[in-house]
This record gives C-alpha cells, structure tokens and sequence, in this order.
C-alpha cells in the first residue's frame, strides 16, 4: 500500500471540492499568491521543528516533523497542480 499516494490523492480531492472543516481547504481557500504564501510558511515552520527534533537527537519527534514537512511539502505540490507521479518520475530519473 502506498500511503502517499494515497494521502496525496485526498489532498488533491480537498484543493477541489473544499469541505468545511478541511486543513487543506483552510490553506488552500485564499487568493494564489496568498495560498503558497500560507503553504510555504508552514513548510518553513515544520522544516525549523524537523531541524530541532534532529539536533535534540529526538527520534520520535523527527519523524513526527518528518512527516508534517512532507504533508505540506505534498500540498504545495498538489496545490500546484503537479501530479504525484511527476515526483516519482523524478526520484525515478535520479536512482542509480
Ligand atoms: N497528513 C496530514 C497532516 N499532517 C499534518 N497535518 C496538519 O498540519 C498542521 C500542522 O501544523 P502545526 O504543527 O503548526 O500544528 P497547529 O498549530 O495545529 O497548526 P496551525 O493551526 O498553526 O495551522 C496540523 O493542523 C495538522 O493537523 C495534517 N492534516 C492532514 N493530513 C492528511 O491530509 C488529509 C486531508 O486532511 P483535511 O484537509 O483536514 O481533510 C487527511 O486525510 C490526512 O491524511
């Protein structure tokens, strides 16, 4: 199973369709130069923690941040329109 796939999928699902009570709505209902402004803030917000919980050795805590980086690394993506397979195709293009 691959869960960011799957993650990412709902992602895309909830920058369409908005339901009330969204996270993903929530940053991703303004104007565009206002949504990545709200993404990328985030993102720069969980990448500070993630370097935190590392330099404190905290293995738990890194993943915790490891993971809200990469979901909001996963919504700027999706918010632009990039599919989850252009990523991969990336990672694809770079193994050796
Ligand atoms: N994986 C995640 C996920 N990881 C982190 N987060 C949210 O990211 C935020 C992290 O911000 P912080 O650590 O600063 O915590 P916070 O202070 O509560 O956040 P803010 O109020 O400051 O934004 C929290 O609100 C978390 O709930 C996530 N929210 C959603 N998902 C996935 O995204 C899908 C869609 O979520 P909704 O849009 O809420 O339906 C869900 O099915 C989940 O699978």
């Amino acid at each position: 199973m691959d869960v960011l796939r799957e993650v990412y999928a709902i992602i895309q699902q909830r920058i369409k369709e908005k339901p009330e009570g969204s996270y993903v709505a929530k940053l991703t209902t303004d104007d565009k130069k206002k949504a990545i402004n709200k993404i990328c803030e985030k993102i720069g917000e969980e990448a500070t923690e993630l370097i935190l919980a590392a330099k404190d050795n905290n293995k738990d805590e890194v993943i915790y941040e490891s993971a809200d980086l990469i979901f909001h690394i996963m919504v700027l993506l999706a918010y632009l329109g990039i599919e989850y397979d252009e990523l991969m195709a990336e990672f694809e293009r770079r193994k050796k």
